[in-house]
């Protein structure tokens, strides 16, 4: 009986502790604020899945730094809606919707198609729109779901688009990974996990996959003024959790110490953004500094064997 009486008493000090100091923990846990005031005035930004979450946040941040940002998202309707509410937000605010799938490389081409028809200048591109711990699922094209969202659909658009980046030069590329680079590796004898399917280490193969995309990419435009940097945009309460009700759970009952999507989307902001990153290329980011890269993404060998898998998988020639 007593000790139920102490877990109690403990637990109802831990409570009030948190209550006590909530505003020092919601500081702490919000992470690193990008304070550049740069403004983007004349410059074309392109977000990809900025309808909702991180990708939403970074698409008002910028158009309110003057730039055009064009929103892809595979449900014009839902970015038009967003886009309305930016345009209310911010006065003046350039904005456009396209219509992108990612998880199908028509889409991703008869975008691209068009975009190269109708915009003439690139100078960020964020590669932003991602899905997590789906259930097995397998794109358009047969690639299993995470693996060609999170990958290869931003691969084929990079690839597609990099001539108009390199012609708009001063230009940035962002590739958004996760922490969860740390715990994955690249299965080539199953990419597609048709073996055997684990939807937590599918996400994180997949954003190992970013990791080592921007280290090769980054080697591949050394001298082109081109950069590509990757990024880790902290713990943030997003629809990404959507399939895993255990992280939905966890993220509510800790919500105090997760970031909101504003917070979340400062590193991609300050990667947008920052003067002092104008040449840094081929580096990972977290809370607007510097953050580790593990070492299995720090491999030449499997970054380069991942990206000729890549190129054989979507039909492309990338040298
Ligand atoms: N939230 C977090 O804690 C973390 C997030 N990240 C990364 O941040 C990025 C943004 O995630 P977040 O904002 O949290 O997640 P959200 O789920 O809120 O947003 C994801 C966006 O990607 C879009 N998207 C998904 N599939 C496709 C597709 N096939 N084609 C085009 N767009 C697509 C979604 O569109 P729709 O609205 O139509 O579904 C949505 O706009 C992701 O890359 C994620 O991996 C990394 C680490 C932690
Ligand atoms: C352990 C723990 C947490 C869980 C963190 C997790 C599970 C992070 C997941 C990150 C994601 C979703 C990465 C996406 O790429 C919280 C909730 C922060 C609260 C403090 C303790």
């Amino acid at each position: 009986m007593m000790t139920i009486v102490w877990i109690l008493a403990g637990f109802g000090v831990v409570v009030l502790l948190m209550i006590l100091f909530a505003p020092h923990i919601r500081k702490y846990a919000g992470g690193g604020v990008c304070l550049s005031q740069a403004r983007l005035d004349g410059k074309t930004v392109l977000i990809t899945g900025a309808n909702r979450g991180i990708g939403k946040e970074t698409a008002l941040d910028l158009a309110g730094r003057g730039a055009r940002v064009i929103m892809a998202c595979r449900d014009v309707e839902k970015g038009e809606e967003v886009a309305a509410e930016i345009r209310t937000r911010i006065g003046g605010a350039q904005v456009e919707v396209r219509e992108l799938d990612l998880a199908d490389t028509r889409s991703i081409r008869a975008f691209a198609q068009k975009f190269l028809r109708e915009v003439n200048q690139l100078h960020v591109l964020i590669n932003n729109a991602g899905v997590m711990m789906c259930p097995y699922m397998k794109t358009a094209d047969g690639f299993e779901m995470q693996l060609g969202v999170n990958h290869l659909g931003h691969f084929l658009l990079t690839y597609l688009l990099i001539g108009l980046l390199k012609r708009s030069a001063p230009s940035r590329i962002l590739v958004v990974s996760s922490l969860a680079h740390n715990f994955g590796w690249i299965r080539f004898h199953d990419l597609h996990s048709q073996g055997s399917y684990n939807s937590g280490l599918a996400y994180c193969q997949s954003k190992l996959a970013n990791v080592l995309f921007t280290r090769e990419l980054a080697r591949r435009l050394r001298g082109s003024n081109v950069t590509v940097n990757s990024v880790h945009p902290g713990s943030v309460h997003t629809d990404l959790l959507r399939h895993s009700t255990i992280m939905t759970l966890l993220f509510t009952a800790f919500s105090l110490f997760v970031k909101t999507p504003r917070e979340g989307a400062q590193t991609s902001i300050y990667c947008s953004v920052a003067e002092e990153l104008q040449s840094i290329s081929g580096k990972h980011f977290s809370d607007c500094a510097p953050a580790f890269v593990a070492p299995q993404g720090r491999s030449e060998e499997t970054a380069r064997k991942l990206w000729d898998v890549s190129c054989e998988l979507l039909g492309i020639e990338w040298d």
